[in-house]
């Protein structure tokens, strides 16, 4: 279990190198700058940031496997409702080489997105400033996605991005199991709830 700051910390530098630590640094200092001008995390999170936010979503990498997250596999690593990047951002931040979509339809935080991709110098990662429904599909290797939509709307929503070899990871909170449930059983069966590190109480919806 992730508990503190410094684990969190501690937990994302074994995940990735320097360079990627620096640009999560940077990326945090962004984070909390732009949340004094417009909301993209809970205020009282703040101090938290670390832990709730970035290893809350650097985690999913350890649930996809190399091919994914490697130069075979087809497609760009696809985040729905992004917000201020989580989880898409930190994904791109330590996966550079891999191309990212963040799809994210608040102009202002796609605006924000387009201006971390560029201090952090992501080459390979852009934004989609829409609503995913507009989107012209693509096939994706992975889909992730938090605090976006109701599971059965999620996999509808972005079932023109997906193919057989698409990995899900969808961080859902308390409610993982239980949306879960609420799959007819064909589709449930494709699907696994992991444990989250950074809450004991809070589940990831896989599909390998
Ligand atoms: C609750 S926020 C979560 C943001 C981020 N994923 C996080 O966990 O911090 C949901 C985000 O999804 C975006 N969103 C909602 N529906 C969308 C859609 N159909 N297409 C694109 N973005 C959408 C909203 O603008 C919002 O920024």
């Amino acid at each position: 279990m992730i508990a503190t700051e410094t684990e969190a910390r501690t937990y994302v530098a074994g995940l990735t190198d320097s360079a990627g630590m620096a640009r999560l640094e940077q990326f945090a200092e962004m984070v909390l700058d732009e949340n004094a001008r417009q909301n993209l995390i809970a205020k009282a999170t703040e101090p938290h940031l670390w832990q709730r936010h970035i290893a809350d979503s650097a985690q999913l990498i350890e649930n996809v496997s190399r091919e994914t997250l490697g130069p075979s596999a087809s497609g760009p690593w696809l985040d729905l409702g992004s917000g201020p990047g989580f989880p898409g951002m930190v994904i791109a931040a330590i996966a550079p080489n891999m191309p990212v979509v963040l799809v994210e339809s608040r102009a202002r935080r796609a605006e924000f997105l387009e201006r971390v991709i560029a201090a952090l110098g992501l080459a390979k990662c852009r934004v989609e400033a829409q609503r995913l429904e507009r989107v012209t599909p693509f096939t994706a290797r992975a889909i992730s996605a938090r605090a976006f939509a109701p599971l059965p709307k999620l996999l509808e929503l972005s079932a023109p991005f997906s193919t057989k070899a698409t990995t899900y990871v969808l961080p859902k909170g308390r409610s993982a199991a239980q949306e879960l449930e609420s799959l007819k059983p064909s589709l449930r069966a494709m699907f696994h709830v992991k444990h989250s590190l950074t809450d004991p109480d809070a589940g990831i919806i896989v599909k390998a």
